[in-house]
């Protein structure tokens, strides 16, 4: 069923990572899988049979041709650097080509103890591994790169956190998983050739472009730039769409530039910059507003790194390496006035617009607005005369809004495109549903007491984001006030 693995990480030297076997589970069941992208990867779907696709999918046997290995990673969690952290309940199978000819990791996490576990079980709950699916998938649909959710399999057996939860496997692919905690780890420990051959993974596998630049430290500068490029552009990408990771350690920052680790985050529901929904962030480091901040610092940590490969005069790299750290809060700036533009339904470029858009999030703060209706419902205010009440029924107090919409619309007015194509822009730039939290809350109660049916059902329509859905229940409303999810929990 399985396509065949190229085993790339395996064949590289052993101290990157550690051969490991999954440890079988009890009782495994399928209980999601992505057959769109198990096409994609290339999988005999002919061949396909749920009992055995759940057993390899859960670790119980090892598919032909897979090497599982831990991947050795180190990483600053809130600030603080743990140089041993690594797959502790991950296992990388091996990687295929896709049909498109693009290397794809496959892992199982949840696959049981690695030896980079430390006091952990291994294990996942099935909770955290159904938020990682809803909100990956989401994310992708939403055009923004992501590890993708390949399939779920739940295990027969209890994993315990704060109470007994059932336990899951998910299978994960990704461009790859490195991070900059990997790059770290070796860094950390004065092993430079690792650092290197890492760095020259990663430029193989996700900047090709940059493998004919003859002068190593050129090379190794423009593999900084380009990773602060899309790590940039990817933050930027996930505030338009309100949302907030929660865990942006080192570790979680991928050099691919795809979203990883799906632990606390969620989507925003009312917009306030300061948000923070993750149960274990008390300081507030990762809310909403400060995502640009932390990329910027977590791109010096990936500096630092990649230092002695830049120049072998230390100064000297620091100081070639320096510009591009400062830039990234220009390019944040640039990248977010493009998303926001898109945002607004202007398609062409002038100087007030970030101004423009700034007072809609400060008339949406004031009001207490929720971000995703607010701007889903400015296509029912494009034309003058409209009344627009959905939108304003959103707005606890409406001055700043009232103020706001003629501004819009005479900027609207020198886009010279007609009401319909900026109402066809604003609805293909601003998503009708997003996994809210209370429905993903949801979807995992019913989901622990062994109903799929709402995961099924939200899964459908997150991943058709742009259409409003024609069903039964409201996916698009805000949560009640006793709906509220005030804390997300990452459950490892
Ligand atoms: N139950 C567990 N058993 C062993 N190790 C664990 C467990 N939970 C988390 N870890 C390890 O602790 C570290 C931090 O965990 P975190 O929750 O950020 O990552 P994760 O969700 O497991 O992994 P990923 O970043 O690959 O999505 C990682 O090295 C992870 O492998």
């Amino acid at each position: 069923m399985f396509p065949s693995f190229s085993l790339r990480y395996a064949r590289l030297p052993e101290r990157l990572r550690a051969e490991c076997l999954p440890t079988p589970v009890e009782r495994p069941r399928l209980v999601a899988f992505n057959r769109e992208l198990a096409d994609e990867l290339g999988f005999d779907l002919a061949a396909f049979e749920a009992d055995e696709a759940a057993g390899a999918l859960a670790g119980n046997q090892v598919p032909k041709g897979a090497e599982p290995v831990a991947m050795a990673y180190a990483g600053h969690q809130f600030g603080n650097f743990v140089p041993q952290l690594g797959d502790g309940r991950a296992l990388l199978l091996g990687e295929v080509v896709d049909r498109h000819g693009r290397i794809r990791d496959i892992q199982l996490k949840g696959s049981g103890r690695t030896p980079f576990s430390r006091g952990g079980d291994g294990r996942a709950p099935l909770g955290p591994v159904l938020r990682e699916y809803l909100v990956s998938e989401a994310m992708h649909a939403l055009g923004i790169p992501t590890t993708r959710a390949l399939a779920a399999v739940t295990t027969g057996e209890r994993v315990f956190r704060r109470i007994p939860e059932p336990g899951a496997v998910l299978t994960r692919v990704a461009s790859s998983h490195l991070r900059v905690g990997t790059f770290q780890y070796f860094a950390a420990r004065g092993d430079t050739e690792a650092v290197r051959l890492l760095a020259d993974e990663a430029i193989a596998r996700h900047y090709p472009h940059l493998s004919d630049r003859a002068d190593d430290g050129e090379r190794y500068l423009a593999l900084l730039d380009a990773v602060a490029e899309r790590q940039t552009e990817l933050v930027a990408r996930w505030m338009g769409v309100g949302f907030i990771h929660g865990v942006m350690n080192t570790d979680n920052t991928a050099i691919s530039g795809e979203t990883i680790d799906y632990g606390p985050c969620a989507f925003m529901d009312t917009f306030d910059p300061r948000t923070v929904y993750s149960s274990i962030d008390e300081q507030g480091r990762y809310a909403y507003v400060n995502q640009p901040v932390v990329i910027q610092w977590n791109l010096a940590r990936f500096a630092e790194t990649l230092v002695p490969l830049i120049d072998s005069d230390g100064e000297r790299a620091v100081e070639r390496a320096t510009p591009i750290i400062r830039e990234v809060s220009e390019r944040f700036e640039a990248r977010w006035r493009e998303v926001m533009r898109a945002k607004l339904g202007l398609a062409t470029d002038e100087d007030g617009d970030g101004e423009l858009a700034q007072a809609l999030l400060d008339a949406m703060r004031a009001g207490r607005a929720d971000f995703h209706l607010a701007f889903r419902y400015l296509a029912d205010a494009v034309e003058a005369a409209a009344e627009a009440p959905r939108l304003k029924d959103i707005f606890e107090s409406r001055d700043e809004l009232e103020a706001w919409l003629p501004r819009w619309r005479e900027r609207l007015a020198r886009e010279e495109a007609s009401n319909a194509d900026i109402v066809a822009r604003l609805n293909a730039a601003n998503p009708a549903v997003i996994p809210r939290n209370h429905r993903v809350a949801e979807a995992i109660a019913a989901a622990e007491e062994d109903d799929f049916e709402p995961f099924e059902a939200l899964l459908a329509v997150i991943t058709d984001p742009y259409t409003t859905p024609d069903t039964e229940v409201d996916y698009t409303r805000p949560p009640r006030d006793e709906e509220r999810v005030l804390r997300t929990f990452c459950g490892t």
